[in-house]
């Protein structure tokens, strides 16, 4: 374990793993979609017995058999395993966890999570002669697979919420070590923190925040009368260079990067557009996620048939810079390129 850090949580490496407090076990992935057909193949790839549960008629069963994965039903692969790592949709996970893991488990088994919705907001209780954890990659599980498969690693945080074998660390650190996250590091946490920070994280900046900044600029753009392809390049099309830049080597790799003029007017107007009323409506967000009203809301939405979700959804799908993008990203050679290396890499994950 390493701490030589200014941080107060635990990091830990490849080399602080026991792999075979995993190695020795049997291993079912619920779920084949986005975390779940990276780790069973990174799992599987690593030398761990895997078996992948899904629903008989499950869409996602031939992309894992095709995986040369085991697929049982839910509730035969929980039965068989020692380890149950839950990655269905966190919608569902209470009605997996009623009808085939519960029934199915036997005292110190492991109940694995990448995150913690559920278990922080009390929809699933687990009994007490089990051990719950978490390794939550921090990022969309296609380049957990990716970054697996070039010998890469993705960050992940690593929290334990029940210890009952005494060992529940150890093994959430060799589940990490072998989907590929101990590569990179892994963060010791809470439930509560990354629940918290997850859902805060995806609704103020990742997906929420910066969808929102994206569309109102290219709004203002276009009914102020430029064009609709100069106002996507600028605000849509240009962010990743700029990300890019901080990803590598922070705020400071950007401003360095880019001009004067643009580092001038960036310090002085940033500000003007996310100014205190945005900061009130982020702490806010924050509370809605720390009292539990986002959850509710959200719990409600499923149980109600996701009526919002699904106008919503239909709503951004339509909205005109998608056209305009989709027109726009046809036009390079570029993305021509990539997109199609995206497609294979998906196709060969999926
Ligand atoms: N997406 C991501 O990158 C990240 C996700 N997480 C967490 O990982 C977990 C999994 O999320 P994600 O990978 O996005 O999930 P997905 O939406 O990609 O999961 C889809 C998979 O779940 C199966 N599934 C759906 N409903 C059921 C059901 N009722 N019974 C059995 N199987 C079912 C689907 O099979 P079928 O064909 O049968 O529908 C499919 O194989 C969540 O807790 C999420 O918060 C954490 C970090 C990042
Ligand atoms: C940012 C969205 C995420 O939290 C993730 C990929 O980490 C998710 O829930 O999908
Ligand atoms: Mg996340
Ligand atoms: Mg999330």
């Amino acid at each position: 374990m390493t701490n030589d850090t200014p941080f107060d949580s635990n990091v830990y490496y490849e080399d602080d793993a026991d792999t075979a407090q995993i190695l020795e076990k049997t291993v079912a992935v619920l779920g084949y979609g986005s975390q779940g057909h990276a780790h069973a193949q990174n799992l599987a790839e690593s030398g761990v017995d895997v078996v992948v549960g899904l629903r008989e008629d499950s869409s996602s069963r031939s992309a894992a058999e095709a995986d040369g994965l085991d697929v049982e039903t839910p509730a035969e692969a929980v039965a068989q395993a020692d380890v149950v790592s839950v990655l269905v949709p966190d919608t569902v996970q209470p009605d997996v966890y009623e009808n085939a893991i519960e029934p199915n488990l036997d005292p110190g088994d492991t109940l694995q999570f990448a995150h913690g919705f559920n278990i922080h907001y009390n929809q699933i209780r687990p009994p007490e002669d089990v051990d719950v954890t978490m390794v939550a990659p921090k990022s969309p599980g296609h380049l957990v697979r990716r970054n697996y498969e070039n010998d890469e690693g993705t960050p992940g945080l690593l929290a334990v919420y029940q210890d009952t074998t005494g060992t529940a660390t150890e093994e959430a650190l060799a589940y990490a070590a072998t989907i590929g996250c101990a590569r990179a590091g892994v963060v010791e946490t809470t439930f509560r923190e990354e629940t918290e920070t997850d859902l805060f994280g995806e609704q103020a900046v990742l997906c929420g925040g910066v969808t929102s900044l994206v569309k109102q600029a290219y709004e203002t753009l276009v009914e102020a009368g430029y064009s609709p392809e100069m106002a996507y390049f600028e605000c849509l099309n240009e962010l990743k260079l700029i990300v890019d830049l901080m990803y590598e080597g922070g705020l400071g790799e950007m401003w360095d990067s880019v001009s004067d003029t643009a580092e001038y007017g960036g310090l002085t107007q940033g500000d003007v557009v996310v100014d205190e009323h945005a900061r009130e409506n982020m702490e806010q967000v924050l509370e809605q996620v720390q009292d539990g009203t986002f959850a509710r809301e959200w719990i409600a939405e499923n149980q109600a048939g996701r009526p919002s979700y699904t106008q919503l959804r239909e709503a951004e799908r339509t909205h005109e810079i998608e056209q305009v993008g989709e027109e726009l990203r046809a036009l390079f050679a570029w993305a021509e390129e990539e997109a199609d290396e995206e497609t294979e890499a998906v196709t060969a994950d999926d």
